[in-house]
């Protein structure tokens, strides 16, 4: 067995009617909120699916079905921190873990180091070992049209 592994993540969510996004545990004010069975953070969840991969472990609809109740408005955060136990009761840790959010709107850069502060809580992790970044896609495809908001992760895993 190595001692590193990697993994990657990506998640989307339509635009819907609210007033705010929660982006890697944070409340961002924006014109629209998303459809989604939990609060819909795309950051988190692509950053659980990417550590879930790093070990093989399925991905969040598996361990967290959209069929299921107790889902419903789950604090994605919540989700993280089963997913870092579940690598914790494997010997493994977050080593580093980058996110990029895909966006026109809201502006990411005032709220990333937030996100980055809650990621690095959750996961047990010094801050400097999360990255949180953004792009647009130039006005192109759906996030261009500003249909929906994405998110892709990739972390890798060191032995705990
Ligand atoms: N939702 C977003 C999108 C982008 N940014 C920041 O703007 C920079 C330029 O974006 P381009 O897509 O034009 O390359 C990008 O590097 C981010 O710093 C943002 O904060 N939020
Ligand atoms: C997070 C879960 C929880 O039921 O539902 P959603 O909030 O809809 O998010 P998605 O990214 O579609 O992942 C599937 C589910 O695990």
């Amino acid at each position: 067995m190595p001692d590193i592994r990697i993994g990657q993540g990506f998640d989307v969510h339509a635009f819907g009617d609210g007033d705010h996004l929660m982006l890697g545990g944070v409340r961002v004010p924006h014109v629209r909120g998303v459809l989604a069975h939990s609060d819909g953070d795309v950051v988190l969840h692509a950053l659980c699916d990417a550590m879930l991969g790093a070990l093989a472990l399925g991905d969040i609809g598996k361990h967290f079905p959209p069929s299921d109740p107790q889902w419903k408005g789950a604090d994605s955060r919540a989700f993280v921190r089963h997913c870092n136990r579940l690598l914790a009761e494997r010997g493994w840790r977050v080593g580093n873990a980058d996110i990029t959010v895909i966006c026109e709107r809201p502006k990411i850069g005032p709220h990333a180091d937030a996100m980055r502060v809650n990621i690095a809580e959750d996961l047990g992790i010094d801050v400097d070992a999360v990255g949180v970044k953004a792009t647009t896609s130039e006005k192109l495809g759906f996030t261009g049209r500003g249909e929906g908001i994405a998110a892709q992760a990739a972390c890798l895993l060191v032995r705990a």
